[in-house]
């Protein structure tokens, strides 16, 4: 038979194991809350009594925050943020019960504190039975759960990275140091350093891993635009949130860049399109030097595609066609709005949206300052997310006589 001497506990490089240890503990605290339910009728609050009692109330004011607090804040965000489907699914029925049994076991632990306070002191020997029964029902169907569903799925979906996450999570909560001797750590960074911290958890550790998908040289198609077509049906089928907002980067005439969301409207041959102000800050930049960058980021495929190229205005009649195909009084703010102009208030843009409105009654007319712009694309890159940031990335060169190149980027 196999006798452990110790109760060695886990390392923290498997948090998971470290938090069915910490069940481990609960379940022997509820056992000798048990065990004293018994010994008091019998035995008062003698030494032993208090000892126990001592001992149940030092595990619950202090551990078993903790733990609650590992599962709240980092064990249970970050298996919401890695799971999908089926997982993602599971997650929303089971994830409200665990914090609201949470919340309702810190009560019950509240009322039995004040009963063990006594006893731990010697002076009472009163413990409410059916309060400590009920106590240690709720953990035990509790652990249950997590045990059967949540750890199986964190040990199925993290990476060796969240694990690692996960554990220096749990470390710093207890004011554990990384374990990486400090000789190893480059003399350079051994100066203290505040992290930025963020609902608890620490910005610099914040890092998903990918892993849906790989990108090859066999899965790309010859033409990119009917590769950005095919992402783009799949980036719809996914119900990626707006799959059509991109990043529009543009310089100044100082090749100072900046940069805003816009919405595509239209891809084809010609290009990518998308309509705005021609006298915004991105419309004269554009006058003076018409090149620019777009960038999609579709999270939930693990997916960029990065743009670029030489833009031009779209013709009148397209601006036309798209300006009155907006709902009308999209139609009268853009009318209203001197984009990127500074303003006095909202009050005052309010009245110049009600004076344009009053002037154009149901039927405004296309100021020639606003309509469409295409870029032509002279370059287009495919990255899809994998594991460890060894991505892939996939890049087509446009070619004088119009063909276009491919070649895999290193990540
Ligand atoms: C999701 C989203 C979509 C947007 N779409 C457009 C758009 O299609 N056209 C536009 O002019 N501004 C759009 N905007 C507003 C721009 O981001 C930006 O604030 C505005 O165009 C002014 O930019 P500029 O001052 O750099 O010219 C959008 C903003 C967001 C967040
Ligand atoms: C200022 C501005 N113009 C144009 C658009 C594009 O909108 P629509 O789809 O109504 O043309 C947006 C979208 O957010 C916008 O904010």
């Amino acid at each position: 038979m196999n006798h452990h001497l110790f109760d060695t506990a886990p390392d923290f490089n498997q948090p998971i194991a470290v938090l069915k240890h910490c069940h481990d503990r609960i379940r022997k605290q509820l056992e000798t809350l048990q065990k004293l339910l018994g010994h008091l009728p019998v035995h008062g609050a003698d030494s032993d009594a208090r000892k126990a009692a001592q001992a149940v109330q030092k595990y619950f004011n202090h551990a078993a925050a903790l733990h609650h607090e590992d599962e709240e804040e980092n064990l249970m965000p970050m298996l919401q943020a890695t799971a999908r489907d089926a997982d993602a699914v599971q997650l929303e029925q089971i994830i409200p019960g665990i914090l609201a049994d949470h919340q309702q076991m810190e009560r019950e632990w509240q009322q039995l504190n004040t009963q063990l306070e006594q006893i731990a002191q010697g002076h009472s020997a009163e413990l409410d039975s059916a309060a400590v029964q009920r106590f240690i029902d709720r953990y035990t169907s509790h652990m249950a759960v997590e045990e059967t569903n949540i750890a199986p799925m964190a040990k199925r979906l993290f990476s060796h990275e969240q694990m690692e996450q996960l554990g220096s999570a749990m470390q710093a909560r207890r004011g554990i140091k990384p374990s990486l001797p400090q000789s190893q750590v480059p003399e350079q960074h051994q100066v203290p350093v505040s992290n930025t911290v963020a609902n608890g958890v620490v910005l610099a550790d914040i890092r998903l891993d990918y892993g849906r998908a790989s990108l090859t040289e066999d899965d790309v198609l010859a033409d990119p635009i009917a590769q950005f077509g095919k992402w783009f049906e799949e980036a719809m089928h996914a119900k990626v949130n707006e799959p059509n907002a991109m990043s529009l980067a543009t310089v100044d005439t100082e090749g100072r860049p900046s940069s805003r969301i816009v919405l595509i409207k239209q891809y084809d041959q010609r290009g990518f399109t998308w309509y705005t102000n021609y006298d915004s800050q991105k419309g004269q930049q554009l006058r003076a030097t018409p090149h620019a960058a777009l960038l999609f980021f579709w999270s939930e495929l693990e997916r960029q595609v990065r743009i670029e190229g030489t833009v031009t205005k779209t013709s009148r009649e397209e601006s036309d066609k798209y300006f009155y195909s907006r709902p009308v009084k999209s139609q009268i703010g853009a009318i209203a709005s001197k984009q990127s102009e500074p303003i006095a208030n909202r009050a005052q843009m309010e009245a110049n949206y009600d004076a344009v409105a009053e002037a154009s009654g149901d039927q405004p007319v296309r100021p020639e300052h606003w309509g469409g712009y295409r870029l032509d694309p002279v370059r287009i890159e495919f990255w899809q997310g994998r594991r460890s940031r060894f991505h892939d990335r996939i890049v087509y060169c446009k070619q004088a006589d119009g063909s276009w190149t491919r070649e895999r980027l290193q990540p």
